[in-house]
């Protein structure tokens, strides 16, 4: 591993045992039986011992979009032409996708970034970081240089830090990038020792000939790159994709700044496997937001140890499952700070 990504390992801090200590004592002293808040009672324990702060107001929220393409779409692994990456970036900047219409519901800001998009992008509110116009395919060799995969998360990782240098407080994982469910089903192949055809969904729609060509895109990727399972860092360079790199900094880099991240979906989990692979310190921060129906996800979930909180049916990525976690996640918050005690409401225990 570069001594770039060991630097930012090193900055991961254990969560404040004390301050989640002290949210489970305010959680037992409200008005309700104990545990029945559910998920809603963990969450805010988790973030309490995130922050350092019981019931912090996250009221600064982000999703970072990362963008790229891939090579390995030569392959014909998507049923989408690879032409609709940087068309969906000019959307999200445009505010028409669907995470801006879920992000603008929970009063969160949308922050798109090319970092390795097939054409030439520009615009006021890009975050313009492209490593290189998309990954080679990885079926036929790496798709990144070791080189390009730190440069990408580097630049997650810097981002995420300046995000949280501007007061950004909860931080959702998105991404849009034509082809990218191959290389994350690549990753869990590899890293969560599955078969390549138990890894593979439909992504944006493919049919049985499409999924055959997608677990032969990763049977030869992993032939012709010989991926070493222990060596995560070199199998996201060889397997990966710019956009699923720049995510893996953005999740190491918000632990480091003991941010909460919020993941979305088969994507953004598939590179929480590789954060967590590099850095099991960064887990503790990571929040599930919802079960995708790409097939691969529940997998990939139950690798983490993860437990999504909605399941929607949803399968679009973009960070829309984050958004929609948010106002829940506020709600846990606002539940230790605004809820009255059995002792100042007057309410018997026994
Ligand atoms: O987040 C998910 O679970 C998810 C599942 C299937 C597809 N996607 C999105 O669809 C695109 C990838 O699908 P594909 O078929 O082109 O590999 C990419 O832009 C993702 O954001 C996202
Ligand atoms: C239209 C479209 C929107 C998307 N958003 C994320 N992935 C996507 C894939 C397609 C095809």
């Amino acid at each position: 591993m570069p001594r770039s990504l060991i630097t930012l390992i090193d900055r991961i801090g254990a969560p404040d045992a004390e301050a989640m200590a002290a949210a489970e004592r305010r959680l037992d002293q409200l008005t309700k039986p104990p545990g029945s808040l559910g998920r809603l009672e963990r969450l805010a324990v988790q973030i309490a011992g995130i922050t350092g702060e019981v019931a912090p107001s996250l009221d600064n929220k982000a999703i970072v979009v990362m963008a790229g393409d891939h090579g390995v779409c030569e392959e014909g692994v998507s049923a989408f032409p690879a032409a609709v990456t940087p068309q969906m970036v000019l959307n999200f900047l445009a505010g028409g996708a669907a995470v801006n219409v879920m992000a603008r519901q929970a009063g969160a800001e949308v922050v798109c970034v090319d970092i390795g998009v097939n054409a030439e992008l520009e615009h006021p509110r890009l975050v313009s970081r492209k490593v290189r116009r998309g990954t080679a395919n990885l079926a036929k060799g790496p798709a990144m240089t070791l080189e390009e995969a730190e440069q990408a998360v580097l630049i997650g990782a810097e981002l995420a830090a300046e995000l949280a240098a501007r007061g950004v407080r909860l931080i959702g994982t998105g991404e849009m990038g034509i082809g990218n469910t191959t290389p994350s089903a690549a990753l869990l192949a590899v890293l969560g020792g599955v078969s390549p055809a138990e890894a593979v969904g439909r992504g944006t729609g493919v049919d049985d000939a499409g999924m055959a060509r997608k677990v032969s895109a990763i049977g030869r990727g992993i032939a012709v790159n010989e991926p070493d399972p222990n060596d995560p860092f070199g199998t996201l360079a060889k397997l990966g994709g710019l956009e699923i790199a720049g995510l893996v900094g953005v999740i190491l880099g918000a632990a480091a700044q003991r941010c909460p991240v919020v993941l979305d979906g088969f994507i953004s989990t598939a590179a929480a496997l590789v954060a967590v692979k590099l850095a099991p310190a960064c887990k503790p921060y990571l929040i599930a937001s919802h079960l995708s129906e790409e097939r691969g996800h529940a997998r990939l979930l139950r690798e983490l140890g993860l437990e999504p909180a909605l399941q929607l049916g949803m399968r679009l990525g973009e960070g829309t499952g984050a958004a929609l976690l948010f106002p829940i996640i506020d709600a846990s918050g606002r539940v230790l700070r605004e809820m009255a005690t059995f002792e100042s409401a007057g309410v018997s225990r026994e």
